[in-house]
């Protein structure tokens, strides 16, 4: 059964579509991931989902209804969990939760039960009285999510909901959304983070310039690149390497550096032998290599191919 559908979903800002045409179907029970590098139209779709802004053309349906003619019922099924943090720093963490469980369509004991369940699940209740203020990023993250979860919607989306965390808080999120899931909500999710897509997500549509691109399951994404392979080369450390030599070796077709993971990862044409190259090109970079692995594309590698921009740096 279809969760969401989006059927041509447009939003115009003046003559420029921020969103274009979009049609998509998220299934009960999927991790659906949104990629899109900034400016794609993630924001913007999640916000017409939400109802905060108004349709150019087009529809959605939650659960086979017109969300345009059924708000209420949108209301109580959907939860979102806004890429900008949206509590108030003068209630307390309850307080915070109560109000906008309230708004979702919550009432009474049940509203005083929900949101004691929803400070228990975010790892919350010891703060029970305390002030956001007083929290950290991570903290208030996970209020964050506790404030869109409480009424138990259908549909959950997030995002970016693990920008700028220490990494306890952003497992938590992680392993939150995984619970979320086997508790019966489905999820849509976007994320800066390729590997947190990559890890959690069941399906995944890369968006560009508004509109849907490719559209599949992990293994599906990346078998539309058969004509490329990669290379992940682990160093001692990546920092301040020169990108721009590697590129020019013909056969190569992108170089990504991750710093945190001292890796430079090389996608190259799949019939070239341009390993011994490669290597040259990085000990003439004074880069000392650990240990070199050729591999399937990564995620990364179809999102870079596809759309011609880092979702990293983007
Ligand atoms: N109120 C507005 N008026 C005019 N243009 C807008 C408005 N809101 C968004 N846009 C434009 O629409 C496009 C899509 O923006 P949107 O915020 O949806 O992208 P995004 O994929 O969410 O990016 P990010 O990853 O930065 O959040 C951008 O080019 C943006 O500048």
């Amino acid at each position: 059964m279809n969760v969401l559908q989006l059927k041509k979903l447009t939003k115009k800002y003046g003559e420029f579509a921020a969103v274009d045409q979009l049609t998509l179907a998220v299934q009960e029970g999927e991790i659906f991931g949104l990629l899109g590098a900034n400016g794609a139209g993630k924001s913007t779709t999640i916000n017409m989902i939400a109802s905060l802004i108004p349709i150019t053309k087009g529809e959605i349906e939650l659960l086979g209804k017109n969300i345009a003619k059924n708000g209420k019922f949108a209301k109580s099924n959907i939860g979102i969990v806004p890429q900008e943090l949206a509590i108030y720093e003068d209630m307390t963490a309850y307080e915070n939760v109560r109000f906008f469980a309230g708004l979702y369509g919550l009432r009474g004991p049940e509203l005083k039960r929900r949101a004691e369940e929803a400070l228990a699940f975010t790892g919350l209740s010891d703060k029970h009285r305390s002030y956001p203020r007083d929290f950290s990023g991570g903290m208030k993250r996970r209020l964050n999510i506790a404030c869109a979860i409480a009424h138990r919607p259908k549909l959950i989306i997030m995002d970016e909901p693990t920008v700028g965390i220490d990494p306890h808080s952003r497992n938590y999120i992680l392993n939150s959304v995984r619970k979320l899931n086997e508790m019966g909500s489905t999820i849509i999710y976007t994320s800066h983070y390729m590997e947190e897509v990559e890890e959690l997500c069941t399906r995944i549509a890369i968006l560009d310039h508004g509109k849907v691109i490719a559209e599949g399951t992990k293994a599906q994404l990346k078998s539309i690149i058969t004509d490329q392979k990669e290379i992940r080369i682990d160093v001692r450390s990546a920092t301040g390497l020169d990108t721009r030599k590697l590129s020019e070796i013909a056969g190569v077709r992108t170089v990504t550096v991750n710093d945190e993971q001292n890796s430079v990862s090389i996608s190259t044409d799949a019939e070239v032998n341009i390993l011994n190259r490669i290597i040259q090109g990085l000990m003439a970079a004074d880069i000392e290599i650990r240990s070199v692995e050729e591999s399937q594309p990564s995620l990364e590698t179809v999102f870079l191919t596809l759309t011609g921009r880092s979702l990293r740096d983007s």
